[in-house]
């Protein structure tokens, strides 16, 4: 999508082909002396970004595509292109992306000539892909058409299926790599569309099926995204997936222990596709990050931040910050549909369990004065699977935090939702957003330096994500208004304006008025008398 914005300025240069910034980069580096205190710098760095215009017809495709989210985005992808519109018992209801940033969120500007904040929608800051023009295609290891599919998940209203059920049937799933020994046993009664033969020639069956999909639609780039069941964690073991070599011979040798997610990461990587995972599974071993170095492919995971978590990240980001401390976290759902019956088996909900604990530590690591070495609050998760339920994920919360002299401030949260009508939007985004990244490229504005691209692993996403992927040695941040900014901050750099830091200062000093200010007369005081009144 063409972005309509075009600043102003002697630091940004529209051409034919680029957007080129030029950007002054402000940090600060902070060294712990031996005897404890803190050398602060800060730094001012000089950068040129540039940023491709022309945005590619896109590929996207599903592992798992048949399931609840992949079925519910590509509805969502035909009526938002339809615009159509549907009759509820609440009246008229339109397509839309609510849900997602990049569609339905706005980015500060700055302020307009009457003092008043401007906003424009984030896709309009620079060019990001239209969701119109996403070409969809994918896997499972169910046949259902999409049709089908879509009205097995029971998440639309059926007014709204009824619009797109034809368009839908079309779409089949290709074969699918399935494994029993790492989805739910009950998963099976599902599996009717996998590919036969060894882990090595069902990795080259996923690598012809991505170059047939390139072909037959023309799409120039093609994003692979699970979105399929969550998976037992994969042992990680010298010789088996520890390097990239160990990985490409294990899979050759028909190695048990290396999953179809891992299978299906390593066959898009060799396809040059970003590959994003949506579950918590361990999907990206060594192996994996070392074969998307060596192939300067994106990748980026790992678990939707789609409700429960999400608010997580935001509520213990809010107490943290305003020195409450969190002392107790009891997070508690249950839902009715596929992926909370593949959850019910306990390896597959250990996964879970693992990426819905740690979005905390960042936080709680944030502030030693409510937290000592080591302390955290205590923090449960259960997930229940509850039929009758379906989609609509019965989330209850409860943070029980310490406030001022021992007393305690309990929130108690109640959360109901379709769970894909949150994770298709997230979908949508880490797709865009993924291509947007591989169309920027950053240098620093010296004599010789070269351009680079993102690193490979694309932290930038976090936003999106329960456990945020980060290149190795840089920190994991939950905090969702701090990934949130992050976004938000590297797309202003990108037209060359500052992040957004919310000092206005030119609202709370005049200082057009060069007038000298009336000297303050100064009153004898002596303190407090004794009956406690000022003088
Ligand atoms: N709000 C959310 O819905 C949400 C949030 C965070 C994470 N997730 C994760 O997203 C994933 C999908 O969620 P869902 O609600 O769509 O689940 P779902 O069970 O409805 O869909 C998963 C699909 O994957 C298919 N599948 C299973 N193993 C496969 C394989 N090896 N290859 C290809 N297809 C395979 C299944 O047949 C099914 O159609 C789950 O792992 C879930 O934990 C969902
Ligand atoms: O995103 P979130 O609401 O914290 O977490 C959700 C869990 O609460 C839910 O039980 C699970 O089925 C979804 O896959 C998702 O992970």
């Amino acid at each position: 999508m063409a972005s309509t914005l075009v600043v102003s300025s002697p630091n940004v240069k529209y051409t034919e082909d680029f957007i080129e910034a030029s950007y002054e980069y402000s940090s600060t580096t902070v060294n712990r002396l031996s005897d404890g205190t803190l050398k602060v710098e800060p730094q001012v760095t000089s950068l040129k970004i540039q940023t491709e215009r022309k945005v590619p017809r896109l590929g996207l495709m599903l592992v798992g595509w048949g399931g609840n989210n992949g079925s519910t985005l590509t509805a969502a992808l035909e009526a938002n292109r339809r615009h159509l519109v549907w009759r509820t018992k609440d009246g008229k209801q339109e397509a839309n992306w609510f849900g997602s940033i990049t569609q339905s969120s706005t980015i500060l500007l700055g302020t307009d000539q009457y003092g008043q904040d401007t906003y424009i929608p984030m896709n309009q800051i620079i060019p990001m892909v239209n969701p119109d023009d996403i070409v969809i295609d994918g896997w499972d290891i169910s046949s259902m058409n999409l049709g089908d599919a879509m009205k097995r998940a029971k998440v639309l209203d059926v007014a709204l299926q009824d619009q797109v059920y034809k368009q839908l049937c079309l779409l089949k799933p290709r074969p699918a790599i399935y494994d029993p020994d790492f989805i739910a046993a009950n998963q099976s009664e599902r599996a009717d569309n996998v590919i036969e033969g060894t882990r090595y020639e069902q990795y080259q069956r996923v690598r012809q099926d991505i170059r047939d999909f390139k072909h037959s639609t023309g799409v120039e780039e093609v994003i692979v995204l699970w979105t399929a069941n969550t998976e037992r964690f994969c042992d990680v073991t010298q010789g088996l997936n520890s390097t990239a070599d160990e990985l490409e011979r294990s899979v050759k040798a028909n190695r048990s222990e290396i999953s179809p997610s891992t299978i299906f990461a390593m066959a898009s990587i060799a396809e040059g596709c970003t590959y994003i995972n949506g579950s918590p599974q361990n999907t990206f071993v060594p192996g994996v990050l070392e074969l998307a170095e060596r192939h300067g492919v994106f990748i980026a995971g790992d678990d939707f931040k789609s409700g429960q978590t999400k608010l997580k990240s935001v509520l213990v980001d809010f107490l943290v910050g305003a020195g409450i401390k969190p002392v107790s976290i009891v997070s508690y759902n249950h839902l009715g549909n596929n992926d909370g019956y593949n959850l019910s088996a306990p390896k597959q909900f250990r996964s879970k369990e693992i990426s819905k604990s740690n979005v905390v530590d960042d936080m709680v690591s944030s502030n030693s004065i409510l937290y000592g070495e080591g302390e955290h609050p205590d923090h449960t998760v259960v997930i229940k699977y509850v039929p009758y339920v379906g989609d609509s994920k019965r989330a209850m919360d409860e943070y029980t935090s310490q406030i001022m002299m021992g007393g305690h401030n309990t929130l108690v949260i109640h959360n109901t939702c379709e769970d894909s009508l949150l994770a298709a939007p997230l979908i949508l985004d880490l797709v865009i957003l993924a291509e947007l990244c591989s169309r920027i490229k950053v240098k620093k504005d010296e004599p010789n330096a070269h351009f680079v691209p993102f690193r490979n692993v694309l932290s930038l996403l976090s936003y999106l994500c329960k456990a945020p992927l980060v290149p190795h040695g840089t920190p994991v941040i939950n905090s969702l208004f701090r990934q949130r900014a992050a976004i938000e901050n590297i797309l202003r750099a990108c037209v060359a304006l500052p992040p957004n830091s919310h000092m206005s200062l030119e609202h709370r000093f005049d200082l057009e008025n060069n007038a000298e200010p009336p000297r303050k007369k100064l009153k004898a005081t002596n303190g407090i008398t004794n009956n406690g009144t000022k003088n």
